[in-house]
């Protein structure tokens, strides 16, 4: 057996995962071409890289598929419902940064927290005769926040991407999505509810508690962890 490793597949987050691995002795590389998705591993014996989504992280790494994953704070858990069951947080990586926000259109003067929103939130539904639309791809972490700070009257529509955008768009009145220096959210004149903050995430190293480890495996973990520590 080896141990596998997974690792976001392209962007900002492949890139920084592979300095941090380099910074600690071990070489993380695409095999092939840009658009081959098989990579290797050199520096240590025994770990094979799985290069993947990383919002598929998580999953492979709950399914036992990998030992060891990189994905965001954030994605963890959305993702997996009670995560710490299923994977160990092993390192923080200092980077990949976000923070996981609601967010109303500037123009909404009255409306700077979530008791705000919960007014409006009424109101818009007695005029407009639906819920009012929270664009977001955070389905879970969402609806747990709002339904803690007693929010009841929305509906979450689904957006796999430029979220920022629905507004404008008019598909929604609000967004939750992931902000780093804000400017996504200022060029589509949207402001953060003061108290709107969901979840501080950053790209961090899991372990899956469900994977099985043969006793090789469990060596090279030790050594693994030991070197990346
Ligand atoms: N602007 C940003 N700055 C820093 N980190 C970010 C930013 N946007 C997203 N991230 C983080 O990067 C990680 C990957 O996000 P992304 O949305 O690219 O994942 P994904 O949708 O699964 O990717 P893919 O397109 O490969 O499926 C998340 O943990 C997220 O918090
Ligand atoms: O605060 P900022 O620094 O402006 O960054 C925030 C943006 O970054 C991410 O989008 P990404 O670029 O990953 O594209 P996406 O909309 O397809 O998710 C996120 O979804 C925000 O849209």
């Amino acid at each position: 057996m080896s141990l596998k490793l997974g690792v976001p597949s392209k962007g900002r987050l492949m890139e920084k995962t592979f300095s941090w691995f380099e910074k600690r002795g071990i070489t993380l590389s695409r095999s092939g071409s840009e658009r081959e998705y098989a990579g290797k591993v050199d520096g240590i014996d025994g770990v094979t890289l799985v290069l993947l989504s990383a919002g598929e992280i998580p999953r492979e790494l709950a399914s036992g598929r990998i030992h060891l994953g990189v994905t965001g704070t954030d994605l963890v858990h959305e993702k997996l419902p009670r995560w710490e069951q299923q994977v160990e947080q092993v390192s923080l990586l200092g980077f990949g940064q976000a923070d996981l926000i609601i967010a109303t259109p500037a123009c909404w003067v009255d409306v700077d927290s979530l008791d705000d929103l919960d007014a409006v939130a009424a109101a818009f539904r007695k005029t407009h005769g639906h819920r009012l639309r929270i664009a977001t791809k955070y389905h879970r972490l969402v609806r747990e926040f709002l339904s803690d700070a007693g929010v009841a009257d929305f509906t979450l529509v689904d957006s796999q991407g430029a979220t920022e955008g629905t507004v404008v768009n008019e598909t929604a009145e609000a967004i939750a999505d992931i902000t780093s220096t804000g400017e996504t959210l200022r060029a589509n004149h949207l402001k953060i509810l003061s108290d709107g903050l969901i979840l501080k995430s950053q790209a961090t190293l899991w372990r899956s508690r469900v994977a099985s480890y043969d006793t090789t495996d469990k060596q090279i973990l030790t050594e693994l962890l030991d070197r990346l520590s």
